[in-house]
């Protein structure tokens, strides 16, 4: 079995710029990776086919799941006659907007490109992976990026300034569809990119708290006020700067000191069941 890991990421910035003719908006967005994964193990199969095993109850386990539409793409576009049993292993929550489902899909792609021994690019893997969703091209690469077009478009940026992440993700999931539909760009906040840009370049901590920001932040807190409770929470037990990741429902607090930690996760536990305490991951590297 070979393993691939498929870590979930965070958007550091947000900015909803326009709705684009195909439906779709044209974003700009920071996205860095934490320290929370999938694992998913590949297994060649001879027989040609691809099959996927999944115990979480959450995931399709069928040609619904992105880790299956990555394995039938490459194996369709490159006419690759093995194929593939997928094993998921789920630690990243469902619908959260912390990009499992897209990471699991660039993770497989990444991995299938290994044990099919297709000598891809990971420039060629991204683009590929754009096909199955918005967030994978970013995923395939991992780090830090400004994700621009749809998100698809990758420009790799250094790791930002090391901190903790707290992550707490309410108990509903949060259809990403749903919250680009119901937004009004006009009203939305609109956070200054190159400030964001600038802070990790400089490897400033407090301009990088400064400067977080979603465009479809209020959208999720209007739908759902258990979001907002828990971002006012968070914030109360000396996060250093608290905001939603991508559609939501989950929001993240970044944490200079490690001594903070404990009292902002146990105070979160006390009425929030899903709540991690992570590192930022950063830079490539830690994918390969
Ligand atoms: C909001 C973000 C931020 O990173 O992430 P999540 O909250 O999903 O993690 C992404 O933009 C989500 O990317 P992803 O989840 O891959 O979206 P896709 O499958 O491509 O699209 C799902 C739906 O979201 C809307 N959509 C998505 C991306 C985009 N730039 N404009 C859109 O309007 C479209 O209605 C689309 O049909
Ligand atoms: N491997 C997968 N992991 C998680 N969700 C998946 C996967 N494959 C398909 N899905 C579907 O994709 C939807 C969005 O999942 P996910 O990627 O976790 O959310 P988000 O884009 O908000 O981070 C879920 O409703 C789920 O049914």
């Amino acid at each position: 079995m070979y393993y691939v890991k498929a870590p979930a990421k965070i958007n550091l910035t947000l900015d909803v710029l326009h709705k684009r003719n195909d439906g779709f908006h044209e974003v700009e967005m920071i996205m860095t990776t934490v320290d929370l994964a999938d694992r998913i193990g590949l297994e060649v199969r001879e027989d040609g086919k691809i099959e996927l095993l999944s115990l979480d109850r959450f995931v399709p386990n069928d040609a619904r799941n992105l880790a299956y539409q990555a394995a039938k793409l490459l194996k369709d576009t490159y006419r690759v006659t093995e194929g593939v049993t997928i094993t998921l292993e789920k630690n990243i929550p469902v619908a959260a907007g912390l990009a499992g489902g897209s990471s699991d899909a660039a993770a497989t792609l990444r991995g299938l490109n290994h044990v099919w021994k297709l000598g891809l690019s990971l420039d060629t893997l991204a683009e590929l992976g754009a096909k199955i969703g918005s967030d994978v091209s970013f995923c395939v690469y991992g780090g830090t990026a400004l994700a621009t077009g749809r998100g698809e478009k990758i420009e790799e940026l250094p790791s930002p300034p090391a901190c903790w992440v707290i992550l707490a993700k309410p108990t509903i999931g949060v259809s990403t569809a749903d919250v680009y539909g119901a937004l009004d760009i006009e009203k939305a906040d609109h956070p200054n990119t190159k400030l964001m840009i600038q802070a990790i370049r400089e490897n400033d901590f407090d301009l990088m708290c400064e400067t977080v920001g979603n465009s479809l932040e209020s959208v999720t807190l209007r739908l759902y006020p258990e979001v907002a409770h828990i971002k006012e929470q968070m914030m109360k037990f000396g996060a250093d700067t608290v905001l939603m990741s991508g559609s939501g429902p989950t929001v993240f607090g970044l944490v200079q000191h490690e001594s903070r930690v404990n009292r902002i996760y146990n105070g979160l536990r006390g009425f929030c069941d899903e709540v991690y305490a992570i590192r930022l991951l950063g830079d490539r590297e830690t994918l390969a």
